[in-house]
């Protein structure tokens, strides 16, 4: 790679290439220099090369930079252009085609100006082709992949918008290929298909929960680049379902009291933008409702790792690994009485982590051990307690401390689990309640029941990804790894990385 030419004098012809790790190493000269080579271009008449490729910066983040390269012979020149073209050509894991939808509502209602000023340059530059569609309305997304997109034109789907944008495109993906597979959504027993299409996600939205806890920042820029070259992280997704009917899937926070409560009030509130969120948890927590019901689970057996490891999921994560679906194995069917676990309650919240949940809100996340793909969630109850008690918990979201850590909080890895708030419990079981806990717990629950008397209300209702529920009573089973991702975990102490900063060039 050769000659010196400069950048402004137009070249003659231009042409973008992808190239990859293993190219550089190849090519020795760039050993250690770059993560990723991305692009290449050629200057024919000035005989350099431009090559571009990422760098790792602070916190996470991915930056596209480029070094030209000069020759005083243009045979070599374009000899070296071919071979890089010919080794880029041969990487099937960089998508070439991609279906793009864009939120023009979520979170600051910047959707549509990220993608033009900061995606849509690199995905031309990597000679990406892109179909773009602008939402126009809610499910729009969602309605477009279950029937109308012709999927087998495009190598992966990227959203431009929040977690409610990204539930939209799971739904859209995930029932369609069930139909593709024949299988019925509303079994709850089903062995779901896995997706084979890899989604992509451009944060745009208020929390970007899903983008912050499988990339570890919320940068449009090093998304668009976890893209470019190709990453894929598979994640585990839940089906909730209410009387073998099927609701909605999950693939991070399902949170029944205090998540649901927020949920509800800071729709109400859109108009706020990304803070009606602190404004609703602060109003939530003041209100301090609890909930009666029953969870039952079937723990999550032979697997490694805990909700109270010190070891995080990570790029590579080796517990995935571990866990990840034998080719042998069958869903397991769930009689909750003889193989489940059970626990009647009043609860301040009822939270399910199939990943850490991690956001900027809350940098370790809800359950910061949990783990994208071993096919298990997090369930973590919250008793009732007093306010201060409720706060170290939530506090401790934010903090270093063991969340867990308190008398009133517990955690299990699950891999089923369902909920019956007790309102809907049958007559026995609520016999069972009064026996159990005397007359004072009968006009307690009549009064709960009795919005007159303007006291706690009997139900709250699920938060699903940022989504509400409309059913209170659910079964939620884990599909591990049914979707993929462009991204690759979040990386190992990224800023003490060798490869950070502007390269140095040794020739
Ligand atoms: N054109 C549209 N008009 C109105 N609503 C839309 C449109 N397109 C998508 N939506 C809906 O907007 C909702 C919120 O969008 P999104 O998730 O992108 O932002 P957010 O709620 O601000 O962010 P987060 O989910 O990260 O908190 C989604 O549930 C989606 O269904
Ligand atoms: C005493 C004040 C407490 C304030 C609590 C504020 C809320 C913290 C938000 C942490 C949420 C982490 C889990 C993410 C869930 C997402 O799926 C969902 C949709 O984007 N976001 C929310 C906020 O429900
Ligand atoms: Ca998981």
């Amino acid at each position: 790679l050769g000659l010196s030419g400069s950048s402004e004098l137009s070249p003659l012809c231009s042409i973008f290439y992808l190239m990859s790790v293993s190219v550089l190493e190849r090519t020795n000269i760039l050993k250690r220099k770059f993560l990723t080579l991305l692009f290449v271009k050629t200057k024919w008449r000035l005989c350099c090369v431009s090559v571009s490729y990422v760098e790792r910066c602070q916190q996470h983040r991915w930056r596209c930079a480029a070094v030209t390269f000069t020759c005083p012979d243009g045979g070599l020149c374009q000899s070296w252009v071919g071979a890089i073209a010919e080794q880029l050509a041969a990487i099937t894991s960089r998508p070439r085609r991609l279906l793009i939808y864009i939120n023009p509502y979520g979170g600051k209602r910047q959707g549509g100006r990220v993608y033009e000023q900061k995606v849509a340059p690199l995905f031309a530059q990597a000679a990406i082709s892109t179909h773009v569609i602008v939402t126009e309305h809610a499910n729009h997304a969602r309605d477009h992949l279950r029937t109308d997109a012709e999927l087998k034109k495009y190598d992966g789907v990227v959203c431009v918008g929040g977690d409610g944008m990204f539930s939209e495109i799971v739904h859209g993906l995930i029932w369609r290929t069930q139909m593709d597979s024949s299988l019925d959504p509303n079994s709850p027993d089903e062995t779901l298909t896995s997706c084979s299409l890899r989604i992509g996600i451009i944060p745009a939205g208020s929390t970007d929960c899903i983008c912050f806890a499988t990339v570890g920042t919320n940068d449009p820029v090093t998304s668009a680049l976890h893209i470019i070259v190709g990453d894929s992280q598979p994640m585990d997704v839940c089906s909730i379902h209410h009387n073998n009917t099927f609701l909605r899937y999950s693939v991070s926070l399902l949170g029944y009291g205090f998540y649901g409560d927020v949920l509800t009030d800071s729709e109400r509130k859109r108009w706020m933008g990304p803070v009606r969120y602190d404004f609703s948890g602060l109003k939530m927590f003041l209100t301090h409702h609890y909930y009666e019901g029953t969870v039952s689970y079937l723990p999550a057996r032979g697997v490694v790792g805990t909700p109270r490891d010190a070891a995080r999921c990570r790029s590579g994560c080796v517990v995935c690994q571990h866990n990840g679906p034998k080719p042998s194995e069958r869903a397991e069917k769930y009689e909750t009485d003889d193989c489940g676990e059970t626990i009647r309650g009043k609860f301040l919240a009822i939270n399910a982590a199939s990943m850490s949940c991690a956001c900027p809100r809350s940098p370790k996340g809800l359950s910061p051990a949990a783990h994208l793909a071993d096919g298990t969630t997090d369930l973590i109850l919250v008793r009732k307690c007093s306010r201060f008690d409720f706060l170290r918990h939530l506090l401790r979201h934010t903090n270093k401390e063991d969340q867990f850590d308190l008398n009133f909080v517990e955690v299990h890895r699950v891999v089923r689990f369902r909920f019956m708030p007790r309102h809907c419990q049958s007559d026995s079981d609520l016999e069972l309640d009064l026996l159990e806990n005397g007359k004072r717990q009968i006009f307690g629950q009549i009064c709960r029941d009795h919005p007159a008397c303007g006291c706690a209300p009997a139900y709250s209702s699920w938060n699903c990804d940022g989504e509400i529920l409309t059913h209170t009573a659910i079964d939620v089973r884990v599909h591990c790894r049914l979707i993929k991702l462009f991204a690759r975990g979040i990386e190992e102490s990224c800023d003490a990385h060798p490869y950070r900063g502007k390269p140095k060039f040794v020739f």
